[in-house]
């Protein structure tokens, strides 16, 4: 049987930090190229071994110790375990493991009827989801890293998530087209009624996207297995970014998941369980308001690119949420005043990126002129007449310095000073629209805005000037990410997300699954 190839881009949260923790905000995210990708591939000869019991094994290449080994078997009542068989040298990994155990007891409800046998599943993620190293410029894809998981340097792209919602979907993926392939009369499923269910997601690869309702599925999944691995709910944007791609996130209520995650709740997980919390038709929490995620379209508008990079100094996201929260329970109101100004200008800035595309859409000429023209001078002298470019860049200062109040208000260094100075430095160059720092904020990444004229003018990229002076910094440890890394604006919502794929089509991905 084939292999199975799901891949998840990672994520960049331009505005809505902290805020999108509540149900009442928003956040705005765009995904990036940089992607996880999971290949799940069936270990030769082994549907032979018996129906209660198979092996896993699972790879990162990238890693020194990533190697896991678990057993699953199924007990008298039906039920699937999978446990870790321990190796020397190899620590666990919580994030795989729950990822596999939720989705064989998902799949298990769903399609009863799968036969499950050995599989050899290998993990990579993109080299710019890691600080790479510096002698090398141009590492070859999937480079390894040549240490372990745990001393990795990670850029902020949401490796977790990303990897996650790969994982979760390409196992679920697999054993769908297994069951489908078993099975005669296919069982009745919750998300089919008494139909005979089609797979889950279409055949062939790169594939048709899987319908809302599995996509729904998917989410929920990787949603729960990220928060029970993390020991936390977040607002859950990433592993939002990483099945939908870019977008507008109000976040799901924690109630959707019922009691999955509750340390107290003595009964067991179980696939029925699962299926009845995290199917969207069983559980209505997940699709009415207000408990229900939402996910609108937005995007970078066409002719514009973010770069992004990776700032060495390191901040500590969960305390950070910690004390921005506290502040707003010790002063509701001085915080419920930053943060709807906040709301106003984050969404007063998706507002101009949507102007910016319907503009380029209408008449993509006089766009493409503005964009050129503008790409020789800097924001603060972009005139009335160029008065879009000018909004979005106004927006995005306003956002920065709300931003601002809220970390001197809550002591926390949502913008220090060293990056206000390096954001103000990346500003100042013509043809940049705007920077900020990602998330939460801290000393680990910022992005920064600029045109990118489609044809070559007079005028030098500004993506050039801006990563010259990334590269030149010394008051900071600062380094840009890859180009291939940089998000391109214009892109539609559809590639941005979770994809199904083929092996031989991603570069380098036969090589770094080796062996089989
Ligand atoms: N390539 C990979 N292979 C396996 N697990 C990975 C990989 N990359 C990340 N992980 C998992 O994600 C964890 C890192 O999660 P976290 O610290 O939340 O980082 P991030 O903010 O990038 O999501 C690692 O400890 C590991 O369990
Ligand atoms: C504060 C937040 O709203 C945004 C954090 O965004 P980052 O992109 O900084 O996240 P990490 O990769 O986990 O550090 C918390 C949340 O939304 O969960």
């Amino acid at each position: 049987m084939n292999s199975t190839v799901v891949s998840c881009p990672g994520k960049v949260l331009i505005a809505g930090g902290y805020l999108v923790l509540s149900p009442q905000h928003q956040g705005f995210v765009v995904s990036t190229p940089s992607r996880f990708y999971t290949v799940v591939q069936p270990v030769p000869g082994s549907s032979e071994t018996s129906a209660d019991r198979f092996s896993i094994t699972v790879k990162s290449p990238q890693f020194t110790d990533g190697q896991w080994e678990y057993v699953a078997r199924k007990d008298e009542q039906g039920e699937w375990t999978v446990d870790e068989v321990k190796k020397e040298g190899h620590g666990s990994n919580s994030f795989i493991h729950l990822a596999i155990g939720s989705t064989l007891l998902l799949s298990s409800a769903l399609s009863p009827s799968t036969i499950y046998s050995s599989l050899l599943i290998t993990i990579v993620g993109s080299n710019d989801f890691y600080s790479q190293s510096r002698e090398d410029n141009d590492p070859i894809p999937f480079a390894p890293l040549g240490v372990e998981i745990k001393n990795v340097h990670k850029t902020g792209l949401g490796s977790s998530a990303a990897m996650v919602s790969s994982l979760t979907s390409a196992l679920l993926l697999h054993w769908d087209s297994r069951s489908s392939l078993q099975a005669d009369e296919p069982e009745p499923t919750v998300l089919s009624a008494s139909q005979p269910r089609p797979a889950l997601f279409p055949k062939p690869a790169r594939l048709e996207v899987p319908d809302k309702d599995t996509l729904s599925l998917i989410h929920n999944l990787a949603q729960y297995v990220h928060s029970l691995a993390q020991g936390k709910v977040g607002s859950g944007f990433d592993v939002s970014a990483a099945v939908y791609g870019s977008h507008v996130y109000r976040r799901f209520a924690v109630e959707c998941l019922g009691n999955l995650l509750s340390t107290e709740s003595n009964e067991k997980v179980t696939g029925q369980s699962l299926l009845k919390t995290l199917s969207p038709p069983h559980n209505p929490l997940w699709t009415t308001n207000p408990t229900s995620a939402l996910v609108s379209p937005f995007g970078l508008p066409p002719g514009v690119i973010l770069i992004l990079a990776d700032v060495d100094a390191g901040s500590n996201t969960p305390s950070m949420v910690g004390k921005v929260l506290a502040w707003k329970k010790a002063q509701p109101e001085e915080a419920k005043q930053v943060w709807d100004s906040l709301k106003q200008s984050n969404s007063d800035l998706a507002e101009s990126f949507r102007v910016l595309s319907t503009r380029a859409s209408e008449d993509a000429d006089a766009y493409e002129k503005e964009v050129q023209k503008l790409s020789a001078t800097t924001s603060d002298e972009w005139s009335s007449s160029s008065a879009h470019f000018a909004t979005a860049a106004k927006h995005i200062l306003t956002t920065r310095s709300l931003m601002r109040k809220m970390g001197e208000a809550s002591g926390v260094p949502i913008e220090p000073p060293e990056q206000t100075k390096l954001l103000d430095a990346c500003s100042a160059i013509p043809g940049v629209i705007g920077a900020g720092v990602p998330g939460a904020g801290g000393y680990d990444a910022i992005w920064v805005l600029a045109l990118a004229p489609s044809v070559s003018s007079d005028v030098a990229a500004p993506e050039v000037a801006v990563e010259k002076l990334l590269r030149s910094y010394t008051e900071m440890s600062v380094r840009p990410l890859s180009r291939r890394a940089w998000v391109q604006g214009g892109r539609k919502m559809v590639e941005t997300g979770l994809l199904r794929e083929e092996l031989e089509a991603v570069e380098g991905l036969r090589r770094a699954v080796g062996g089989l």
